[in-house]
């Protein structure tokens, strides 16, 4: 890859302020730009295992002028709650942090979702900015302003839809992504090659080995292409009247398995299990062909996401997704295909075909 970052711009479509992603290298300095001067204070939110990085960027704003703290969050899942925000809420009222203050939240998804989430609530909206240090963080979590925390009921049940001012995609942080977490963020990739870019599922079954590496042949044209998947979508749709619900793919079983784990599971790991199933439910609803439905399997397998889940807990799993936040009253709504790259919603599927296509994925 040459040294200029590729630029895809998000928004502007349908009223919501336009903003780019970029994806390269050594992308920090543009970050004070991001910032603007406007700003007094800015705080760096990052989780525990990227300690130094987030000392790092605290320390470049700092010699840029601004007064920079760094906010510790813990790992992963666990900064999604209504604690860790109060945590940042009191930390930013003991900084006097005002309206043209700015967060900046460096991390994986989960830092994202709660770093974007404190500024959405932070004296009701302040400027954030995003810089994405896992796969499924640049791909996905970090793109299209969904900002959120879990509560004891369920994934991501509340939040705000709250555009970062810009994305800084590094590729040089996913050198330190232990596998397990990479692999995790394949499965959004590979969610963007079914609904939307089918050249995605071309590049990764070219090479399965390599797409699980930051070093990959294919690995900035994969992450791009689902970056302009993503875009493209919450460019039309920002707060999810229609359109923006493909994105959900997979994700009415994941985020019930999600939390059935209590979260122990990465969230990627749980899409793969949920777009088996979608896959199976558009197959047993005559909507999905075998070929496309069995791809599924082969893909995912082939990067070593898991395609089964436990099969004694379908009724758990069935009362948690009726607060997925697709549901309408007492109707469940499922995202599936009616083809390859064609997703469409299905509605209240009777109780026996959801059974059905459980059976498939339970082990
Ligand atoms: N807002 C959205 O649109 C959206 C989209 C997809 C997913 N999500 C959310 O994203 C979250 C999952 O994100 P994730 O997969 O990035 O996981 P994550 O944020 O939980 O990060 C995984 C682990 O990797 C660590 N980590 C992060 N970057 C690292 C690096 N460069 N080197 C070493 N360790 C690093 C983290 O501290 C964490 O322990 C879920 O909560 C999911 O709901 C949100
Ligand atoms: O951006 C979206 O819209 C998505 O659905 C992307 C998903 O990958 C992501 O996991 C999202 O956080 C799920 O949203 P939710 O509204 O179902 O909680
Ligand atoms: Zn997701």
């Amino acid at each position: 890859m040459n040294d200029t970052p590729t630029r895809i711009q998000v928004g502007g479509t349908a009223g919501s302020a336009p903003y780019e992603v970029l994806v390269g290298r050594q992308l920090l300095g543009e970050l004070p730009g991001l910032i603007g001067r406007d700003a007094k204070r800015v705080a760096v939110l990052h989780p525990e295992a990227l300690s130094a990085t987030g000392e790092a960027v605290r320390a470049d704003l700092a010699e840029q002028g601004y007064e920079a703290i760094a906010v510790q969050l813990p790992n992963a899942e666990e900064a999604k709650s209504a604690e860790v925000a109060a945590y940042c809420w009191s930390v930013l009222g003991q900084t006097h942090f005002t309206r043209t203050d700015v967060i900046v939240g460096v991390g994986g998804g989960a830092t994202t979702d709660l770093a974007g989430f404190v500024a959405a609530t932070w004296l009701r909206g302040v400027r954030w900015i995003a810089v994405p240090t896992t796969v499924l963080a640049m791909v996905d979590a970090a793109v299209g302003g969904k900002t959120g925390i879990n509560t004891a009921e369920g994934k991501n049940l509340v939040g705000a839809f709250h555009p970062p001012a810009g994305v800084l995609c590094d590729l040089a942080c996913l050198e330190s992504l232990p596998v397990n977490d990479y692999v995790s963020g394949l499965a959004e990739i590979i969610k963007a090659g079914f609904i939307a870019d089918p050249v995605i599922l071309d590049l990764i079954e070219a090479d399965p080995q390599a797409a699980r590496s930051p070093q990959g042949q294919h690995t900035a044209e994969l992450i791009e292409r689902s970056i302009r998947v993503k875009a493209e979508v919450v460019s039309q749709d920002l707060k999810e009247s229609g359109l923006r619900e493909i994105l959900n793919y997979g994700h009415t079983l994941a985020h019930a398995i999600e939390k059935n784990e209590r979260y122990s599971w990465r969230h990627g790991a749980a899409v793969s299990v949920g777009m088996v199933f979608a896959a199976e439910l558009g197959r047993l609803a005559g909507r999905l062909d075998d070929a496309t439905a069995d791809r599924h399997r082969a893909v995912l397998s082939s990067v070593g996401l898991p395609l089964t889940y436990k099969g004694d807990q379908w009724p758990r799993l069935l009362e948690t997704m009726k607060v997925d936040k697709k549901s309408r009253g007492d109707r469940l709504r499922f995202i599936v295909l009616n083809g390859l790259a064609k997703p469409a919603v299905l509605e209240a599927p009777d109780p026996a075909l959801l059974l059905a296509a459980y059976a498939e994925v339970a082990k």
